[in-house]
């Protein structure tokens, strides 16, 4: 935290949160109001050098109240419960800091400004309400000095959004679904850190900019209350799934952590049609996606790829760097025109030939992916000194 300007100092602290893609889904709240899931989730934390949310928290008696929040550039709500219940809980462990020391600065009664920035687009099933969580809490705690590590700081955001509770670390995360009522146990906990699986990337193919017609939010609790698969997905499905998840990592075998990718996915999606009325996160781009990673997988005679799908269409495929031509190579020579393949990571993969029988699902891709990420394995959240607030308290352009 810095202080900036003299008789009525701003305050300021700046980070950046990454997104993460759950491998193993979460899907389902047994306690919608404290949003504690039925079933434990894993995730793998995405490069922020690609994907990332810029956040600066800051606070002033020369603010005004309320609280408030800017996205984007745009103004954002802060009034609901659930940003309600992530300010009042880093308040509260500010002040108990501030109750045991009487010196230091009252900021936990005085008016926060946040400003955040996505370099990627907003509520497109990008996760970004998980990495836009995991910075705003970062970055507070960081303003406040508080001396709470990340797991315990990830309970507070799950209150935010669920899933971002996993983007508070880097690596390969789990979020347990613990026990306990008052959800004391329902927390990140770090499966495994960059460093172990580094080699780990993903294609991500943008199948769709539009905001996604069912919430998550929304699509679980309707999933909950009428799915008859749903029971046997948290009881049974996801426990075995994560048993076998965490070896595989642990293992660095990819051939099980793709199978169970894709076994996850396509369970958490059949939930989803089971659900009355049904929903439809995947379209016709998704399944000509899911097709072309089956058939490369048939060519390489064993698994390279693993597709996995959030609450939208988009694909993200899994792969390690070493396959990258096998893997990449003929969506780049289908979507080569599309944006996306300038960076490091797509300009070094060549073109490589479209098999046959990949030949219609291409052309289906081509006409519905927008744009193509490229990205990796990446690390937590990072304190930066690249504020989004000016010395004078203003947004900084
Ligand atoms: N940088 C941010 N800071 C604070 N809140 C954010 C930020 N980015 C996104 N959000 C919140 O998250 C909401 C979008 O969440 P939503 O769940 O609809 O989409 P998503 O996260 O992209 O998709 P999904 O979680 O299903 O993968 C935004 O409307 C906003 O309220
Ligand atoms: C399909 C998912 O991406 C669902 C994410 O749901 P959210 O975390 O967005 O839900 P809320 O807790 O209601 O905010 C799977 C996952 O990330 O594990």
């Amino acid at each position: 935290m810095e202080a900036a300007g003299a008789e009525k100092p701003i305050y300021r602290a700046s980070t950046t949160a990454p997104v993460n893609i759950a491998v193993i889904k979460y899907w389902g709240k047994r306690d919608p109001k404290l949003n504690l899931p039925t079933n434990s989730s894993l995730s793998v934390s995405l490069d922020q050098a690609d994907l990332r949310t810029h956040t600066t928290a800051s606070c002033s008696s020369s603010y005004s109240s309320p609280d408030t929040l800017t996205l984007n550039s745009k103004p954002e709500s802060l009034e609901g419960a659930r940003p309600q219940a992530c300010l009042s809980s880093l308040r509260a462990l500010r002040s108990e800091l501030e109750e045991k020391d009487p010196s230091l600065p009252k900021l936990s009664t005085l008016p926060l400004r946040i400003v955040s920035s996505n370099n990627f687009p907003t509520a497109a099933g990008l996760a970004s309400s998980a990495a836009g969580f995991a910075a705003l809490i970062r970055a507070i705690a960081d303003l406040y000095e508080l001396p709470q590590d990340p797991t315990t700081l990830s309970l507070i955001a799950r209150q935010g959004s669920g899933s971002a509770c996993r983007s508070l670390l880097g690596g390969y995360v789990a979020w347990d679904h613990g026990t306990e009522a008052d959800g004391s146990d329902s927390k990140a906990r770090l499966v495994a850190p960059k460093s172990h699986w580094p080699s780990m990337r993903a294609l991500i193919l943008v199948a769709s900019h539009e905001k996604k017609d069912v919430s998550s939010t929304a699509g679980m609790q309707t999933t909950v209350q009428t799915s008859q698969l749903f029971k046997t997905r948290a009881e049974v499905v996801v426990p075995a799934a994560m048993e076998a998840m965490e070896k595989a990592i642990a293992e660095k075998d990819f051939e099980s952590f793709a199978k169970v990718t894709m076994r996850d996915s396509d369970s958490f999606h059949a939930t989803c049609l089971d659900t009355t009325p049904p929903i439809f996160y995947m379209n016709d781009t998704s399944r000509a996606a899911i097709r072309a990673v089956e058939n490369l997988n048939k060519r390489a005679g064993k698994i390279i790829a693993a597709y996995t799908f959030d609450a939208g269409p988009n694909a993200v495929i899994y792969y390690l760097h070493e396959n990258r031509e096998a893997v990449v190579g003929p969506f780049k020579r289908a979507l080569g025109e599309k944006e996306g393949w300038l960076g490091q990571q797509g300009a070094a993969i060549g073109y490589a030939e479209i098999a046959q029988e990949d030949e219609i699902v291409m052309a289906k891709l081509k006409s519905g992916v927008s744009r193509v990420i490229l990205t990796g394995v990446g690390e937590g959240p990072v304190s930066v000194q690249e504020h989004l607030v000016d010395e004078q308290g203003n947004p900084a352009d």
